[in-house]
This record gives structure tokens, sequence and C-alpha cells, in this order.
């Protein structure tokens, strides 16, 4: 699905990743763990952008800042995960005054992450948690087979945090997740990628990777 090889992620002079091989095959599910800072969002960013320049359009994102319109109610922003679906005066007419059918399946995403109901609501209006699980809607309404995320559930308490997971499991058969709960990517990591001083010092099957080697990604 995509290959990186040998390459050099940086920001200008900024280099942040100055050697990466990462494979991504269909249906894997790879955690990016890693401290604050190493990376974990500039190899994201990375794979999404390499996906997207393949010409995939089956692929959703959470980028990490939400990429919300605060402005907006929560049904447009869920609605815009599909304006590329649609000619430009559909979308205007429904971003004006939805249409009944369009209104019932932003509220089935709605109803996936537990916000039922509040798709009048202006997003600038809600709380951070509810905020993500807007972002993680316009994911599901999106749809496709694979799902970039970057702490998609971050603004979310531990029990509802593993729910969301399971139901992005549900909904997308690949996925490339940046998290900082270890205990949330032991629930739905296949593979395990760990970031450690510019280079990607694990990167296996989660099950061969034992919590010693994860807690040393932590320490400085
Ligand atoms: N747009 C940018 N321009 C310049 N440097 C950047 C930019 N974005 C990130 N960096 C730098 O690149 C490095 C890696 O950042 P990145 O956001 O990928 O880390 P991260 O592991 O995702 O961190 P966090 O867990 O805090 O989100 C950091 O040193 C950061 O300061």
């Amino acid at each position: 699905m995509l290959h990186l090889q040998g390459e050099r992620l940086a920001y200008g002079d900024h280099v942040v990743l100055p050697d990466v091989d990462f494979r991504l095959r269909p249906a894997e599910r790879v955690v990016l763990l890693g401290r604050s800072g190493s990376g974990k969002s500039t190899l994201l960013n990375t794979i999404h952008a390499r996906l997207v320049a393949q010409g995939r359009r089956d692929l959703a994102l959470v980028p990490q800042e939400h990429g919300l319109v605060p402005q907006l109610s929560v049904f447009h922003n869920v609605y815009m995960g599909r304006l590329n679906r649609h000619r430009a005066a559909y979308n205007l007419v429904n971003l004006v005054w939805p249409l009944t059918s369009q209104r019932r399946q932003v509220e089935k995403a709605l109803v996936a992450v537990g916000l039922e109901g509040l798709g009048r609501k202006p997003v600038g209006a809600l709380s951070g948690g509810q905020k993500q699980r807007t972002a993680l809607a316009r994911a599901i309404h999106h749809g496709g087979t694979v799902l970039i995320g970057d702490e998609p559930v971050s603004a979310v308490d531990e029990r509802h945090a593993a729910e969301l997971i399971a139901r992005l499991g549900q909904r997308f058969e690949t996925l490339v997740l940046a998290l900082h709960d270890v205990a949330l990517a032991r629930l739905i990591a296949t593979r395990i990628v760990g970031i450690k001083g510019g280079r990607l010092m694990i990167d296996r099957p989660a099950q061969q990777v034992s919590d010693g080697e994860i807690d040393a990604l932590y320490r400085l």
C-alpha cells in the first residue's frame, strides 16, 4: 500500500527522522508510540500525504487539531467529510438548507460517536471531547478503508476512548494511529512502531513488543 524507503523527514533544516523505512500493508492496525516531539505527527502526515498523492480516496483523516470550522454547526462539519462525493451545487444547497436525507446520514455518524441530537450546535460551543468526537464523526461519514488518526481520542475519558477506538476498528480496515495511551494501543494495535531519537526503534507485531521496550521509549 505504501513504502517509505530511506526517507528524510524534515521541516527545512530541522531534521526529525533522517532515515525512515516504513511499509504499510492493507488490514494492518499500526500504532505509533513515542514521547512528545519524537515525530509521530511528522510520520503520520507524511503517510497521509503519500497516500493522497497516490490518488487514494478511500482515506479518512483525524488530524491532531481536529481541522474543524468552529463557526459552523456539527452537521456542517461532519457533512464536509463527504464534500468530494457531490457536485458543488448540491453541497451548497445542503450547507445552506440541509436535506432531510443528508441530516439522517450525518446523524448516523453522530450516533456512532455518542453525539446524537447535537447536529445543530455550533462546534465552537462544544467541549474538547465533543469537538474530537465531531472530527471522528466526520471521518466515519467520509468512510473508506484507511484511517489516519493523530491522537484521535486524546480528549475523551478512558472508557469511552476504548469504545471509540474499537468502533473505528470496525469501520476502517487499515488504521495508522498515533496514541499516547499504551493500554489503548495494546487494545487495537496489530503492529507497534516506537519512535525515539529520530529512529523507528520498534517496528514489530504488537504481541512481540514487551512493556519494557515501550517504557524505554518514554525514558530520557
Ligand atoms: N510545522 C513544523 N515546523 C517546524 N518544526 C516542526 C513542525 N511540526 C513539528 N515540528 C518539530 O518536529 C519535531 C517532531 O514533531 P511532531 O509533531 O512530529 O512530534 P509528535 O511525536 O507528534 O509530538 P506530540 O506527541 O507532542 O504531538 C518536534 O521537534 C517539533 O518541534
